[in-house]
C-alpha cells in the first residue's frame, strides 16, 4: 500500500493526516518544530491546532523532514501559503523521482504574486506534470469529525488528480476532479478575503442583505481577477468558488471570518495576529491580490477597502459608503 508523508500539522495538515490514517494508509505528519513533533508522537493528539481526535497506529509524527518525504509515493503540502517555498527548499534533497504532490495550503506568496503550485514547479523544477491542488469548503474540525464534506482536486495531469482523489475519497469526504488549476487555486484563496469582510459584516451587525451582497460581490471579484489570470470563470460556480466561499463568510469555525469579528470590535489587526499561532490566509493575500489586479488592470474595490481597514486602520464603518456609493456599474462587468 503507498505511504503518504503531509509537510504541516496546523489543523488542515493534521486534518488530512488523520483522514488517511483512518482509511489504514501509512502517514508520517511533519511539524517544523521537533520538540512539538515528539509531543504530538507521544500524546496521540494534536493539542495545540486540533484538540480531540486521537491519531490512529497509522499516523506518526516527526520533526524529521527526510523521515516524511524519503521513500513516500505522495505528499500533501499544507504549510502556511507564506512558508510553501522555504519547506520545500528543506524537502528537495529527499524528494523521490516519482513522487506527486499535492497543495493543500491557500494563498499567494507576497513578492512573487506566485499561486501555490507555480511555487512548487519553480522550487522543484522536475515535478511539471506531478502536482496538484486540493480545495474548497473544508473546515478542519468538521472534516475531522467526518461530517460529509465535498472538495475538488485540480491538476494539468488528469491522472495525478484522480490518484489522489482515490487517495482522499471516504464515505465522508466526496472529491470532485477539474483542469483548472488557475480557478482552484485563485477561488480558495481569494474567498479569504471576502470572508475577513464577512466577519467585519457580522460584528457590524449589518444583516443577511448586506451578508448576501457583499458575498455576491465580493464573487464578482474574485471571478474578475480569476478570469484576467486564465481561469474558468464556471469554476467560481463550484466548490473553490461558490462553495469555499459560503462555508467560510457563514462559519464560526473560520480563522478569516474570526478575524474580521475582532476587527469590528475595535482589535488592531497586529494584536489579533499576536494572539494566535492559527493562519488567517486572507491577511496576506490581500496585498498579493491587489498587486495582481493591478498587473491584470482589474478592479478590486473590496479588497482595496479591506486593504485599508487591516493596514491603516480605517474604521470599517467609513469603508461601506465608500463601496455603496461608487459608479453603478453593469453586474456583470470585467467578468465575461
Ligand atoms: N484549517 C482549515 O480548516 C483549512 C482548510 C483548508 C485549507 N487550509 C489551508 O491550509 C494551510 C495551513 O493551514 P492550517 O489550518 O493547517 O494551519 P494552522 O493555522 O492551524 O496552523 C499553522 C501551522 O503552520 C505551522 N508553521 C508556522 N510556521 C511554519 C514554517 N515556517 N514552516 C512550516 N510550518 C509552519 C505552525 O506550526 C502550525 O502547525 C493554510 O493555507 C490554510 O488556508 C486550512
Ligand atoms: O479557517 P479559515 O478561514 O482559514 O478557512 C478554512 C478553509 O479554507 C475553509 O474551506
Amino acid at each position: 500500500m503507498v505511504s503518504v508523508g503531509v509537510i504541516g500539522s496546523g489543523a488542515w495538515g493534521t486534518t488530512l493526516a488523520l483522514l488517511l490514517s483512518r482509511k489504514g494508509i501509512a502517514t508520517t505528519l511533519w511539524d517544523h518544530r521537533p520538540e512539538r513533533a515528539a509531543t504530538m508522537q507521544q500524546r496521540r493528539e494534536n493539542s495545540d491546532f486540533l484538540p480531540g481526535f486521537r491519531f490512529p497506529d497509522t499516523l506518526r509524527v516527526t520533526g524529521q523532514i527526510a523521515e516524511a518525504v524519503q521513500g513516500k509515493e505522495m505528499l500533501v503540502l499544507v504549510t502556511p501559503s507564506q512558508k510553501m517555498r522555504e519547506n520545500l527548499r528543506l524537502l528537495a534533497p529527499y524528494l523521490g523521482e516519482k513522487t506527486l504532490l499535492l497543495n493543500a495550503s491557500k494563498g499567494i506568496e507576497i513578492g512573487s504574486l506566485k499561486r501555490m503550485s507555480e511555487i512548487i514547479v519553480e522550487e522543484l523544477p522536475t515535478t511539471g506534470e506531478r502536482v496538484a491542488t486540493l480545495s474548497g469548503p473544508n473546515l478542519s474540525r468538521e472534516v475531522a469529525q467526518e461530517k460529509p464534506t465535498a472538495a475538488v482536486i485540480a491538476s494539468t495531469a488528469y491522472d495525478v488528480a484522480v490518484e489522489y482523489r482515490t487517495l482522499l475519497t471516504t464515505s465522508s469526504f466526496r472529491v470532485y476532479n477539474s483542469h483548472d488549476v488557475v480557478g482552484v487555486e485563485l477561488g480558495g484563496s481569494l474567498k479569504n478575503i471576502i470572508a475577513i469582510g464577512a466577519g467585519i459584516n457580522d460584528g457590524l451587525g449589518y444583516g443577511d442583505n448586506a451578508k448576501a451582497a457583499f458575498m455576491t460581490r465580493g464573487l464578482a471579484e474574485i471571478s474578475r481577477l480569476g478570469v484576467a489570470a486564465g481561469a474558468n470563470p464556471l469554476t467560481f460556480a463550484g466548490l473553490a468558488g461558490i462553495g469555499d466561499l459560503i462555508a467560510t463568510c457563514a462559519s464560526d469555525l473560520s480563522r478569516n471570518n474570526r478575524l474580521g469579528r475582532r476587527l469590528a470590535a475595535g482589535e488592531k489587526l497586529n494584536d489579533i495576529l499576536q494572539s494566535t499561532h492559527s493562519v488567517a490566509e486572507g491577511v496576506w493575500t490581500t496585498q498579493a491580490a491587489l498587486q495582481l489586479a493591478r498587473r491584470y488592470n482589474v478592479e478590486m474595490p473590496i479588497a482595496h477597502q479591506l486593504s485599508l481597514v487591516l493596514f491603516e486602520e480605517l474604521d470599517p464603518h467609513k469603508a461601506v459608503p465608500e463601496l455603496m456609493l461608487r459608479d453603478p456599474k453593469g453586474e456583470l462587468e470585467g467578468i465575461i
